[in-house]
């Protein structure tokens, strides 16, 4: 619910969008265009921009700083791209997956699962060393891609799906994995989601966290802002997240009716590259035939 206050606040900051689109040239946010043109659509662009103001507690004009950051980096970064029009490696895959179910419950019908304790290669997954840029930007990319798709199966108009829920699983890891590399490449991907995909996250679960690599936990926590950092459940076995999230929705890995473990809804993953707004399909329609020309 929005008080008076906060609809003045909310007033004063779609005056200013639309100046932040002109000066950044650069006019979409999470599939969804930002000034009155073909695409756009005020029920959604207001939840937008509400949940931008909800990050910075109504502080309008941290929002207009944070809302200006973030189509920058859109311009720059192309996360649509990264989800929709590129190909990843292979390699990816089976760190990496989305689930969604239309039917869950609410705020728990995207789930974004990350599986890094199944990295047994750090180096492969995360480049070599400080100088193999294009190996850490692969990462980043295929990881921004991720969550860019897992963005598009939310619902801004729905208080039932605006927020997802993500699940890492560190079955398997060990301390010899945590190299320079991946500390670099974690920061780097925790400092992008916290600036430029503020309030999406409804829980966050770290899943068979080994009792000796609680301690990363408390390493990390400081680069997350504090809000996103009330959100994380850490649990050391991996069956106790049935009591979080809907069992039908988990394997059996995770104490839930999936027979076949969460990798038999992997399936999901490939369809989440095809789904999303008329908007994105319109822009990735636009870039696949730049690419063509
Ligand atoms: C050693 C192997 C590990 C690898 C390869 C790894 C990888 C990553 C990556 C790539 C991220 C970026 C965020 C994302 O992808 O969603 C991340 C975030 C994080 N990891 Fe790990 N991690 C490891 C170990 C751990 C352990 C043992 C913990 C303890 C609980 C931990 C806790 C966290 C936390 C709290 C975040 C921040 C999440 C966020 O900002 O959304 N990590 N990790």
């Amino acid at each position: 619910m929005v008080d008076s206050s906060q609809q003045k606040t909310l007033a004063a900051f779609k005056k200013e969008v639309q100046v932040i689109v002109d000066e950044v040239e650069y006019d979409e946010l999470f599939g969804y265009q930002l000034s009155r043109g073909e695409f756009f659509d005020e029920e959604a662009y207001e939840r937008l921009l509400i949940k931008l103001l909800t990050a910075y507690d109504w502080d309008l004009h941290a929002a207009e700083d944070s809302l200006e950051k973030i189509l920058e980096w859109r311009k720059e970064f192309d996360p649509l791209s990264a989800a929709f029009v590129e190909e990843h490696e292979s390699k990816y895959d089976d760190i990496g997956f989305i689930t969604y179910d239309p039917n869950g419950k609410a705020l728990e019908k995207v789930v974004t699962w990350n599986l890094y304790g199944k990295v047994k290669n750090a180096k492969e997954i995360f480049g070599n060393n400080d100088s193999d840029t294009a190996g850490q930007n692969a990462f980043l990319r295929w990881r921004v891609g991720l969550m860019e798709q897992s963005v598009q199966l939310l619902d801004f108009k729905s208080p039932e799906n605006d927020y997802m829920v993500q699940v890492h699983d560190y079955k398997g890891v060990s301390l010899f994995q945590r190299d320079a590399q991946v500390k670099k490449t974690t920061k780097k991907v925790i400092e992008v989601f916290r600036d430029f995909y503020p309030e999406l996250l409804s829980k966050k679960f770290f899943v068979n966290v080994p009792t000796l690599m609680m301690w990363v936990f408390n390493v990390i926590k400081p680069f997350v802002a504090e809000k996103t950092r009330n959100k994380f459940v850490v649990l050391s076995n991996g069956s106790d997240l049935v009591k979080h999230l809907d069992p039908k929705m988990l394997g059996a890995e995770y104490g839930g009716q999936v027979s076949k473990g969460t990798q038999s809804l992997k399936f999901l993953f490939k369809e989440s590259k095809t789904r999303y707004t008329p908007y994105t399909a319109h822009l990735v329609g636009r870039r696949i035939a730049s690419e063509i020309d």
